[in-house]
């Protein structure tokens, strides 16, 4: 029985403090986005963008979904994908970490067993919207929409989530780029260094 993995690009934020769309910000000759879906390719069966602008994701050819909560955050987004989606595993990347690296993911794929979510833990972080997740967690997701209580965390009381803090044989620098995401331009400016 194979495993149908879904990717999930989580591109429905305002990024304000960045002053424009981060997620189409250049790095070399490749939109962030696009760096993003590159890697993200070659560990699943289909990739999908949340976003609420959708002719900024038109030339992406993928499928491109609404938030059906509006203006409640990432947790919103990956309810999207999980009730459009028909699939077994959903990786969630944001749209703006542009050295994301599919071993790292493909750690915490290793890790699902039964649980409901694999979710990374770096530097003393909690990484939800680096995590691995099942369709199971989809009611508890609506649930807390439904209530206005929007973080991911809050989550984590309702389901069996595995947290991962060690990566094998995953370098320091492997996964300090894949955890580095851009907030502000001088963020981009240390994309561009890296
Ligand atoms: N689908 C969806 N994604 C969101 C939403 N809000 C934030 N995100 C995504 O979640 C990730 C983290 O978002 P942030 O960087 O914290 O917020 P942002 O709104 O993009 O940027 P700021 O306005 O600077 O805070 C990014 O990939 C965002 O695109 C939302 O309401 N819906």
């Amino acid at each position: 029985m194979g495993m149908n993995i879904c990717s999930v690009v989580l591109s429905g934020g305002k990024s304000s403090r960045m002053g424009m769309n981060k997620s189409l910000l250049m790095l070399k000759d490749r939109m962030v986005i696009e760096l993003i879906i590159e890697e993200l390719w070659t560990i699943s069966d289909q990739v999908v963008v949340i976003t609420n602008n959708k002719p900024d994701y038109e030339f992406l050819q993928v499928p491109l979904i609404h938030d059906r909560y509006r203006d409640k955050g990432p947790l919103a987004g990956m309810e999207a994908a999980l009730h459009h989606v028909d699939a077994d595993r959903f990786i969630v990347s944001a749209c703006d970490t542009p050295f994301i690296d599919a071993r790292v993911y493909q750690f915490l794929l290793d890790q699902m067993e039964k649980h409901d979510a694999v979710v990374p833990v770096f530097n003393n972080r909690l990484h939800p919207l680096s995590g691995i997740y099942k369709r199971t967690i989809l009611p508890h997701v609506e649930k807390l929409l439904e209530n206005d209580r929007l973080s991911i965390r809050k989550l984590f009381d309702h389901i069996d989530v595995k947290m991962i803090d060690e990566f094998g044989n995953l370098s320091y620098d492997t996964l300090n780029k894949h955890f580095f995401n851009m907030n502000n331009p001088s963020d981009y400016e240390t994309a561009k260094s890296l």
